[in-house]
C-alpha cells in the first residue's frame, strides 16, 4: 500500500506551503516536484523555461513524477502543469490519494502577484492567464483527484485542518496519530 498524499492544483493554490505543514503534522517526507527538478539542474524554475522551453521543463517533470510516484508515505506537492500529461496523471492516480486545492483566479492572482518565480505568469495580464489555465485544467485535476479542498480565504492551517479531516474519512491517514494544526 503506496499511502502517498498528492496535491494538484493552480498556481497559487498552496501546494507546496499545504504539503509541507501537512508533511511535518504526519511526521512523513515532503518532496515538491519543482524543488526537486532544480536540486537536479542546479538552477531555478525560469532559468529552464528560458533555456529549455515548456517543453524542456515538462520532461523534466514527467521524469521527477515517474520515479517519486514510486516512493511511499510521501507527501508531493505537485507544479500545477503536471496534470497536463496523461502518463503523469495515471501515475499520480495510482499511486497515491490525490487532494485538489482548489482557488478562484482572483485568490490565485493576489497569491501569486509578489513572486516572479512562475515563468507562465509573467506576461501583460496574469489574471487572465490564471482564468484561462484554470479553464484548462480544472477538468483534469477533477480527473485525477479524490478528494477537492476549496481554499477560499481560509488560511493555511485551517486549509491543512480541512485535508486531514477528509483523508481521514477517506482512510489514508487511518491509524496514524496526528495531531489538529492549531
Ligand atoms: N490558504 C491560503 N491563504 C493565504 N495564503 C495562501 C494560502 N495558500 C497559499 N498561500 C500563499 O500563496 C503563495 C503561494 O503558495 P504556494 O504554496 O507556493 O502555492 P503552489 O505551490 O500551489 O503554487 C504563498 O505565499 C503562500 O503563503
Ligand atoms: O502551472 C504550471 O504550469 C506551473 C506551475 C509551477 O508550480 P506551482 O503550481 O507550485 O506554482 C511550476 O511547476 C511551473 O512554473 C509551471
Ligand atoms: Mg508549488
Amino acid at each position: 500500500m503506496a499511502r502517498n498524499i498528492f496535491l494538484v492544483g493552480p498556481m497559487g493554490a498552496g501546494k507546496t506551503t499545504l504539503g509541507r505543514c501537512l508533511a511535518k503534522t504526519l511526521g512523513r517526507k515532503f518532496y515538491d516536484s519543482d524543488r526537486e527538478i532544480e536540486c537536479r539542474t542546479g538552477v531555478s524554475i525560469p532559468v529552464i523555461f528560458e533555456i529549455e522551453g515548456e517543453a524542456g521543463f515538462r520532461q523534466r517533470e514527467s521524469k521527477v513524477i515517474a520515479e517519486l510516484t514510486q516512493l511511499n508515505n510521501i507527501i508531493l506537492a505537485t507544479g500545477g502543469g503536471v496534470v497536463l500529461a496523461l502518463e503523469n496523471r495515471q501515475k499520480i492516480a495510482q499511486r497515491g490519494t490525490v487532494v485538489y486545492l482548489y482557488a478562484s483566479p482572483e485568490q490565485l492572482y493576489r497569491r501569486t502577484a509578489h513572486d516572479n518565480s512562475r515563468p507562465l505568469l509573467q506576461t501583460e495580464n496574469p489574471l487572465e492567464r490564471l482564468k484561462r489555465l484554470l479553464k484548462e485544467r480544472d477538468p483534469l485535476y477533477r480527473e485525477v483527484a479524490d478528494i477537492t479542498i476549496k481554499t477560499g480565504e481560509r488560511p493555511i492551517k485551517a486549509v491543512a485542518n480541512e485535508v486531514l479531516r477528509q483523508l481521514k474519512r477517506y482512510g489514508n491517514v487511518h491509524g496514524q496519530k496526528f495531531s489538529a494544526i492549531r
